[in-house]
């Protein structure tokens, strides 16, 4: 699914209102009447509910919800936020259409705000995508007593206030919505861990915009639903055999942590390769043998750590690299070799990222378009330097995977994946649960197998950060967020693979 910009949302709208012969009046009904459905089933009539309205497109969706929740016995309260005399069209339009039992209160200062009790409920229709300068003066200390109000908030579109895909100002006021209801799309500003308090849940409702704009539009950032994911799976043939699905070698481990390469493994066993060899350290002979039965474990030289490759490297399809590895001296030195020589397809995690992010020559060596680099966001600004916000992240995430021609999957609750085209996807699976040592070794022992089975690499990103996120969904439901640990997110991989392998219900 593609994120759009505020510009191509205007253009989406336009666009559907000439392809149909609709009015952009008929255009907001169905958007107040999507919104008002959402509305209806999230909090019961009877309910007291105060809806402020800005002077543009958003205050008329807040006018036609006003309207329609009035009719089904809702107590509402209107309120006129501001100069509306020049309020725009539509707003006008369903400012005529209210029905003379409901009388807006007009707010021209801040004296007037009414005194709000938090059992009520409050509908921000301040601004939308047409908001084009930070919140301030009077709007803005409508917007903060709204806030301290403690009502619960759900805002039209966008927390008003709130770029849509920019920095928002430090100066500009933004509501702090419990529920976001977005119209077709989610908006960038959802998906960036900064805007949470402002977010709060979102959701988004359908209006019908034109799937032909929708589909032809360019846009460079994308947001991974199911159905994106699905049409990626490759099912398994009936006269297939081991060998189809690739030879996976994994370095990982190290001395303390050697559970890192454990949990790698089992993961990796579980996305489907086709065969595993771990190359570790002596001291983890005994524990993989035992633990990951499946694999085949060839140790190193180094009782500790890992200080040198398999002889025959040639011979795999993919090699995954770094979870528990350390960066002692010799595993600095291995890593430089296996950069100098390999011409694999790497998986970059942990202690390799740290390794390679300390050295420009590493970083130089990376082969084109056959790195994927799994960093948490402390990893990746050892890769790229200190960043500023959630914006500078996504600009530095871009630009480090154009420069570097690598893929980059940037872990977090909407975790970002960069290509070395400049495109971002981010995923829209994952809980809090996942926040625990372990998950990003399951990770990488996913993205090593999906590689392994000759996804390409974009693929294997997108599908590979999908299914953990969906794993640990599964797993949510049998041990809850507290108690899951990076086993159950293996233990629900079988059920997140069939899941996304049944057809959509
Ligand atoms: N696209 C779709 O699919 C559909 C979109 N729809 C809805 O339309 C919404 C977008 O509407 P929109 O373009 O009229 O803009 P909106 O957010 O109401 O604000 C513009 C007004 O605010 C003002 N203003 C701006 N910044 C300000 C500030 N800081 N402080 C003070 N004033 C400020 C600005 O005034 P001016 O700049 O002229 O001074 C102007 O009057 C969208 O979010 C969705 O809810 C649906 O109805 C149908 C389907
Ligand atoms: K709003």
């Amino acid at each position: 699914m593609k994120l759009l910009t505020a510009t191509q949302t205007r253009e989406a709208d336009a666009f559907t209102i000439k392809e149909e012969g609709i009015t952009s009046t008929d255009l907001m009904e169905r958007a107040a009447r999507a919104f008002t459905c959402w509305f209806e089933n999230k909090f019961p009539p009877g309910r007291e509910v105060h809806i402020f309205c800005g002077p543009g497109n958003n205050g008329g969706d807040g006018l036609a919800v006003a309207r329609l929740l009035h009719g089904r016995t809702y107590t509402v309260r209107l309120y006129l936020v501001g100069d509306t005399t020049n309020a725009s069209d539509d707003f006008k339009v369903n400012l005529e259409r209210l029905p003379h039992d409901l009388k807006p209160t007009q707010l021209a200062q801040q004296a007037a705000m009414p005194e709000l009790s938090q059992n009520v409920c409050v509908i921000d229709a301040l601004f939308g995508t047409g908001l084009n300068r930070p919140v301030t003066g009077f709007y803005g200390g409508v917007i903060n007593s709204l806030n301290d109000s403690g009502a619960c908030i759900t805002s039209i579109d966008m927390p008003s206030g709130l770029y849509t895909d920019s920095q928002t100002p430090e100066e500009g006021a933004i509501i702090k919505a419990s529920y976001t209801i977005s119209f077709e799309l989610p908006k960038l500003a959802f998906l960036l861990p900064q805007h949470e308090e402002f977010v709060g849940e979102w959701h988004v409702v359908k209006i019908g915009l034109s799937q032909q704009f929708l589909s032809e539009v360019r846009a460079d950032l994308c947001y991974t639903t199911r159905e994106d994911v699905q049409r990626l799976i490759r099912p398994r043939k009936k006269f297939s055999h081991k060998g189809i699905y690739g030879h996976a070698l994994l370095l990982c481990g190290g001395y303390g942590k050697i559970g890192a390469a454990v949990l790698a493994a089992r993961a990796c066993l579980r996305s489907g390769v086709g065969l595993l060899t771990i190359q570790a350290p002596q001291a983890g002979y005994i524990i993989l043998q035992t633990a990951v039965p499946e694999a085949m474990t060839l140790t190193d030289k180094n009782r500790r750590h890992l200080s040198e490759l398999p002889r025959e490297i040639d011979k795999f399809d993919v090699i995954g690299v770094g979870p528990g590895l350390g960066t002692e001296r010799v595993t600095k030195t291995a890593i430089g070799q296996l950069l100098a020589t390999s011409h694999h397809p790497l998986v970059i995690d942990a202690d390799a990222i740290n390794i390679i992010a300390g050295s420009e020559k590493l970083k130089a060596q990376l082969p084109k378009k056959k790195a994927i680099f799994t960093p948490h966001p402390k990893e990746f600004e050892r890769l790229v330097g200190k960043v500023k916000n959630d914006y500078d992240r996504l600009q530095h995430l871009r630009e480090f995977c154009v420069e570097y021609q690598c893929y980059v999957t940037l872990k977090g609750s909407h975790t970002a994946i960069g290509t070395p085209e400049g495109k971002v996807y981010f995923n829209s699976t994952g809980n809090s649960g996942m926040a625990t040592g372990g998950t990003g070794d399951v990770l990488t022992g996913i993205v090593t197998a999906l590689v392994g089975q000759a996804y390409t690499l974009e693929e294997a990103c997108l599908l590979g950060v999908y299914v953990h996120g969906l794993a640990a969904d599964l797993a949510l439901h049998t041990v809850g967020a507290i108690s899951m640990t990076a086993s159950d997110v293996i233990d629900h991989l079988p059920k997140a693979f069939l899941h996304l392998t049944r057809p959509m219900p």
